[in-house]
């Protein structure tokens, strides 16, 4: 799914007017639709339950009152309360006027706020995508009155006093909504962890917008869902053989951190490679022989840490950082590397971390190197931390641009950066997935992908990081989010991958 700017936005629900030769009084009626079968199904209220409404004066608060209408003709007990305004747009007045009589329908007062009972479902309409400045007076006291109450708050579109691409100040007032309701396409706001306390749990229902216009919009954002990546990976053919999906290298390893060369191992294999080397410190021989039979192992001269590189000819993608440590030594194995490397890297972890330690280093990646930093890290590539959200993903694409490399930033809606300053957010995944051993997994199965000549740097990235959420996501029904290990993501990468493969053509 694209994610389209407030302009974009507004550009599209014009131009789905003129294809579908409909008003945007009837586009609204279907937005206010969505919500009301939303509320129904996901919320079930009783019919005594109250519902007040809140509504502003542009085309977010017409949706509050055409849903008003709607519980009304239903049966349910609303409330309207609306911002007093000098001037409202023309939809919001049509959707005034054909407010049934019997509603109870009042301005809002700053001396004499509602009362909103615990049990009661609060709507908040008053400001959507057209917010253009910080909330004040009359609107800023509703907001932190809705917010100190204790009934379940639903905002439409977004919550209100929320810009939906841009960062704003801390202190603005922001509606904070248990549940956020959108129209069509997610907003870049939903996707950031400092907005998470406000967005609550986000829903995007289609309302019939034009798709062939959305599919012309040039957008710089994507969230990545499984109509994205369905058939992404190609089937296998009969005759395909091991070559076919490469011979990959994974360094890794150090003395007590054998776990993540296990590990990442494991799901290189599992993520469909065809031949795994794997080079660890001396120590690890035998636990990698025991542990990953499948894999052939060589060990490096050193005990305890990988400090030389084999030969690189064999190798079709070369992955490096699971469990490495930050030994002077490693640190000039990941140099020599990064000048002598021709096919495609995978960098994580303690490579990352030598790369912040030693930043001249990041000038030595080859193009189109795939680095997987969880925030931490990426601070530590940088050298700058990040004022908030929206910077860190901007320092984001700016590194990747002008590293020529694909930078994934780890978390929830994990963002990948091109090159081409396109960034993708993930959907999968769950916080059962914060646990040891996660991310060396992702970097097994990132190089399994890479290796695979069949497959695009972008589509190895996309790949790698929606199989690794689903398979946390599979791994979750059986095990719970707190019982996950990253062992169980291995064992799931299998059926993950098989979901994303493309099926056969057909008639
Ligand atoms: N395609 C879709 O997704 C569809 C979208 N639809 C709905 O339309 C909504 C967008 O509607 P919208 O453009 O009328 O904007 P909205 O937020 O209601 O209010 C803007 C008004 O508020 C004012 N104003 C702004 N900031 C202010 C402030 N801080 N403090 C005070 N006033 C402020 C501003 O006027 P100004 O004062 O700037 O002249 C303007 O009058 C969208 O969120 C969705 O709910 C559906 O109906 C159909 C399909
Ligand atoms: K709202």
């Amino acid at each position: 799914m694209k994610l389209l700017s407030p302009a974009q936005t507004r550009a599209l629900d014009q131009a789905t007017s003129e294809v579908q030769g409909s008003t945007s009084l009837e586009l609204m009626e279907r937005a206010a639709t969505a919500v009301f079968d939303w509320l129904l199904t996901e919320l079930q209220p009783a019919y005594t339950t109250p519902i007040h409404l809140f509504c502003g004066p542009g085309n977010n608060g017409g949706d509050g009152l055409a849903l008003a209408r709607l519980l009304h003709g239903a049966g349910y007990a609303v409330h309207v309360w609306l911002l007093p305004a000098d001037r409202h747009s023309a939809d919001f007045a049509a959707n005034h006027h054909q407010l049934p009589r019997e509603i109870n329908c009042q301005e809002l007062d700053a001396a004499r706020l509602p009362d909103l009972p615990a049990d009661a479902v609060v709507v908040d309409a008053l400001f959507g995508a057209g917010l253009n400045r910080p909330l004040t007076g009359l609107a800023a006291a509703v907001v932190a009155h809705l917010n100190t109450a204790d009934a379940l708050i639903v905002a439409v579109d977004i919550p209100s006093g929320l810009l939906a691409d841009a960062a704003q100040e801390p202190d603005n007032p922001v509606v904070r909504a248990q549940y956020t309701v959108s129209f069509e396409l997610p907003k870049l706001a939903f996707l950031l962890p400092q907005n998470a306390g406000f967005v609550g749990e986000w829903y995007v229902l289609p309302i019939g917008l034009a798709a062939e216009v959305i599919h012309k919009t040039p957008v710089d954002n994507y969230f990545v869902d499984a109509a994205f990546m369905q058939g992404r990976l190609p089937a296998r053919t009969r005759f395909s053989h091991k070559g076919t999906f490469g011979h990959a290298l994974l360094l890794t390893g150090s003395r007590g951190k054998l776990g993540a060369a296990v590990l990442a191992s494991k799901a290189c294999l599992r993520g469909g490679v065809g031949l795994l080397t794997v080079q660890v410190p001396a120590v690890g021989y035998d636990v990698l022989q025991i542990s990953v039979p499948e894999a052939m192992t060589l060990t490096d001269s050193a005990t305890d840490f990988v400090t030389e590189l084999p030969d690189l000819k064999p190798y079709a993608a070369v992955g490096i950082g699971p469990g490495l440590g930050q030994e002077n030594a490693t640190c000039e194995a990941l140099r020599q590397l990064l000048k002598t490397a021709r096919v495609p890297l995978v960098l994580d972890a303690d490579a990352l971390n030598l790369l912040g330690a030693n930043r001249e280093l990041l000038a030595l990646l080859p193009p189109d190197s795939l680095l997987t930093p969880h925030p931490k890290e990426f601070e530590r590539l940088t050298g700058e931390p990040a004022r908030d959200d929206y910077h860190r993903l901007e320092q984001l694409r700016t590194f990747a641009r002008r590293h020529s490399c694909y930078c994934v930033l780890k978390g929830a809606y994990t963002a990948l950066a091109t090159p081409e300053g396109t960034t993708y957010f993930n959907s999968t995944g769950n916080p059962g997935m914060a646990t040891g051993g996660s991310g060396d997994v992702l970097t097994g199965l990132l190089l399994a992908l890479r290796a695979d000549k069949r497959l695009s740097t972008l589509d190895a990235a996309l790949l790698g990081l929606y199989a690794h959420g689903r398979a946390g996501d599979l791994a979750a029904r059986e095990t719970g989010e707190a019982g996950l290990v990253a062992g169980d993501l291995v064992r799931f990468i299998g059926p993950a991958l098989r979901e994303l493969t493309a099926l056969p053509r057909r008639l």
